[in-house]
């Protein structure tokens, strides 16, 4: 290892190719004030090797002085160790690029809307659904693509079952967790490499389908579940059996604000392809650098996603582009409109841009429900949206088609970005 200092960087550390090095605390003792952000090096280097510069925001940390500039200090080999006792390896496949890695303080001032749905629930609902609920949700639909729910009928207990069985799923040893891991041939059980627009994300996942069938497109809609834990599946299923019946009551929602019968969408889910994923995203010693899932727009229908009080789910506001966090509230989902529901409204709805940060101290568990139409539906904007004067903006595609190809880009890095929403809209 060689350590360089450059006239613009305090410092660049180098390593082989595949072994990267920067400076940074380790998780221990580590508080946020504490933390350094990570920078790609400029090329001031000469050595292509030498790519990551760390900047350290706090002068009191037990950090050695700074060398003199332009002054090759590999021959200090106590400077060395001092700087390697504060080094932490960075895997080059989970480095996002500069313009993605999250900023230190993500504002969660102005978050996304709060909606509460008890008057759906409530004795005297009857069968009206009160205008005010239904223009907060169109006003969310539209100016953010996200909102919270409360009081949405799924029961906390149900909630805290899950989250119990996915804890304890993903404490296994990985040996145990590897017998049910996914692979080309059938996509659903457990993950640990997904990558989201070709960088690696800082995770752990085990998926499963709704509804399992063969199917038509040649996806193969098949789960793998653990023996154990023993009540693992018997709980998980039935968080997405209530799950499901809220994705329903919000796509009726949805239905009602674009002027429509609540059921005209129902169809499109009789064979759904929807999926649920248990997330783990473990504690990540360099979150500067890497993202538990990157910058992305879902692309089925509607999300609605349950997570933990750790937080670090962030949404890019419409309004001014800024990332900001969707602050956990207890006992309550978050819920996006998807790819398909931006295309079915002709962009009266839209797919917001999220990621989620990691941070290096606590782990985070979610569960998303992923509500997606059957594979042989073709997704276009609804005839009843469109006339001469607002013509469709979207060209037609197969669901099925479109959910396969963004499957496979979980196994390979490909070399393009990988198949997008906005490939189908018209000049
Ligand atoms: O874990 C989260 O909060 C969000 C995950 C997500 O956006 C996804 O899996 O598509
Ligand atoms: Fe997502």
């Amino acid at each position: 290892m060689e350590i360089f200092t450059g006239s613009s960087t305090p410092l660049v550390l180098g390593g082989s190719h595949k072994t990267l090095w920067c400076v940074g605390y380790r998780n221990d003792s580590t508080t946020k004030n504490h933390l350094p952000t990570f920078r790609t090096a400029p090329r001031i280097s000469p050595n292509p090797i030498c790519r990551l510069a760390a900047f350290f925001q706090n002068p009191n940390g037990a950090l050695p002085p700074q060398p003199q500039n332009k002054t090759k200090i590999s021959h200090q080999p106590q400077l060395i160790s001092l700087l390697m006792a504060h080094c932490v390896q960075v895997d080059p496949s989970f480095v996002q690029e500069p313009e993605h890695r999250p900023k230190a303080a993500i504002s969660d001032a102005d978050g996304v809307p709060l909606i509460d749905l008890s008057p759906l629930f409530s004795d005297s609902a009857g069968n009206t659904i009160p205008t005010t609920l239904l223009s907060q949700v169109e006003v969310a639909c539209r100016d953010w693509g996200f909102f919270q729910v409360i009081n949405h009928g799924v029961p906390l207990e149900v909630l805290k079952k899950a989250e119990a069985a996915e804890k304890k799923f993903f404490a296994l040893p990985e040996e145990e967790k590897l017998i049910v891991r996914r692979d080309e041939a059938n996509r659903f059980g457990y993950y640990e490499s997904e990558h989201t627009k070709n960088v690696r994300d800082w995770k752990r996942i085990f998926d499963f389908v709704l509804q399992e069938r063969l199917d038509v497109t040649g996806l193969v809609l098949k789960n793998r579940w653990p023996e154990v834990p023993l009540d693992f599946r018997e709980t998980i299923e039935e968080y997405a059996k209530y799950v499901e019946k809220l994705a329903f009551i919000v796509l009726e929602l949805i239905s009602l604000t674009l002027n429509l019968p609540p059921k005209r969408l129902n169809a499109f889910f009789e064979e759904q392809t929807t999926f649920v994923r248990l997330n783990h995203y473990p504690p990540c010693p360099y979150p500067d650098l890497a993202l538990g899932v990157g910058h992305h727009k879902d692309s089925g229908a509607l999300t609605v996603l349950y997570q933990d009080s750790v937080g670090g789910l962030d949404v890019k506001r419409q309004s001014d582009g800024e990332w900001v966090r969707v602050k956990p509230m207890p006992n309550s989902f978050v819920i996006n409109v998807g790819d398909i529901i931006q295309v079915w409204s002709n962009d009266k709805y839209l797919s917001a841009e999220h990621r989620v940060s990691v941070n290096t101290l606590r782990d985070r568990f979610s569960i998303p429900f992923f509500f997606n139409p059957a594979s042989n539906i073709d997704v276009k904007p609804l005839p009843e949206l469109v006339d001469d004067r607002n013509p469709g903006k979207y060209k037609e595609y197969n669901w099925g088609e479109f959910f396969k190809r963004r499957m496979d880009s979980d196994f390979k890095k490909f070399e393009v970005e990988n198949i997008q929403i906005d490939h189908f809209k018209r000049a």
